[in-house]
């Protein structure tokens, strides 16, 4: 399903500091990337990559990219208009104060809110974000007390009480058990089909071959390839970007890969 695209990303070259040569080092190269409505699309690629330099460039907390979403120029709204438009889940987050879950879910709220209460629709929000991702049980916990996947499941829960139409995500399921990953999979497809546009960093290449519509893969700051994972994650990409060789196979007609030696790129 190919539509026009909720989400463009126009990008230009990232540069930073290198302190040991004393010049400048290529970050990220200009790239364009866009994301359907309906789409779920894996970013991927080695440590080091730039995956989530980019998404902070989307995000807009570094560089400058230039940002559509449903067609409108993000750069002349305001921060919480802005805010609306994009939920950005960060790689990690500190998250030092006994905050109570729920209320670290109601952050999601705030580009939303004028006055200081929370509304119906504010509450309603915030109750699906923490059914879909199963921490309505861990509400008036302290945030400090969950272990690393819960924590991850609260953070991806304020994310998505934003109820905004983007969603990226930065290894949203790194801490999850194979349960967990499966289940957040399975809900960044039912948000897409319910409209919105995930673009979701990972690094485990089976569910990305699995999950995803489209793979975008970046090595050393470049795109590399964009397109159906079945047609890029090919033998020579995953040699020369990972230096890893797959074994792959069919199930029930879909294509499955799994990572299986490190090979000489
Ligand atoms: N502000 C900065 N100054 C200097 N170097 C930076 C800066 N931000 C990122 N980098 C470097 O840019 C490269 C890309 O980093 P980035 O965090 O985007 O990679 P990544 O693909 O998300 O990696 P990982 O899979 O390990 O999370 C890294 O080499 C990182 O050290």
């Amino acid at each position: 399903m190919m539509s026009i695209p909720l989400l463009e990303v126009h990008t230009r070259p990232l540069l930073a500091r290198d302190r040991r040569g004393g010049g400048e080092r290529m970050l990220l190269e200009a790239l364009r990337l866009s994301v359907a409505a309906g789409e779920v699309v894996g970013l991927l690629g080695p440590n080091g990559a730039g995956k989530s330099t980019l998404l902070r460039q989307i995000a807009g907390q570094q560089g400058a990219a230039r940002v559509l979403v449903n067609g409108q120029e993000l750069a002349g709204l305001s921060t919480t208009a802005r805010a609306r438009q994009l939920a950005y889940l960060p790689q990690s987050s500190e998250l030092h104060w006994p905050v109570a879950v729920a209320e670290v879910v109601a952050l999601g709220r705030v580009p939303h809110r004028s006055g200081r209460g929370l509304t119906s629709a504010d509450r309603q929000a915030i109750e699906q974000a923490m059914t879909a991702t199963s921490v309505s049980d861990l509400a008036r916990r302290p945030i400090t007390s969950l272990s690393g996947g819960e924590k991850a499941r609260v953070l991806l829960a304020r994310a998505l009480a934003v109820e905004a139409p983007v969603l990226l995500a930065d290894e949203p399921i790194a801490h999850l058990d194979p349960g967990h990953q499966l289940q957040v999979l399975t809900l960044l497809r039912r948000l897409a089909g319910q409209g919105m546009a995930v673009l979701v960093v990972l690094h485990d290449l089976g569910l990305a071959a699995r999950w995803c519509d489209r793979v975008v893969v970046l090595h050393h700051g470049a795109l590399v390839a964009d397109g159906p994972p079945a047609h890029c994650l090919d033998d020579g990409l995953l040699a020369r970007v990972y230096g890893i060789a797959a074994t792959r196979g069919l199930r029930d007609g879909a294509p499955y890969l799994v990572p299986w030696e490190a090979v000489r790129p």
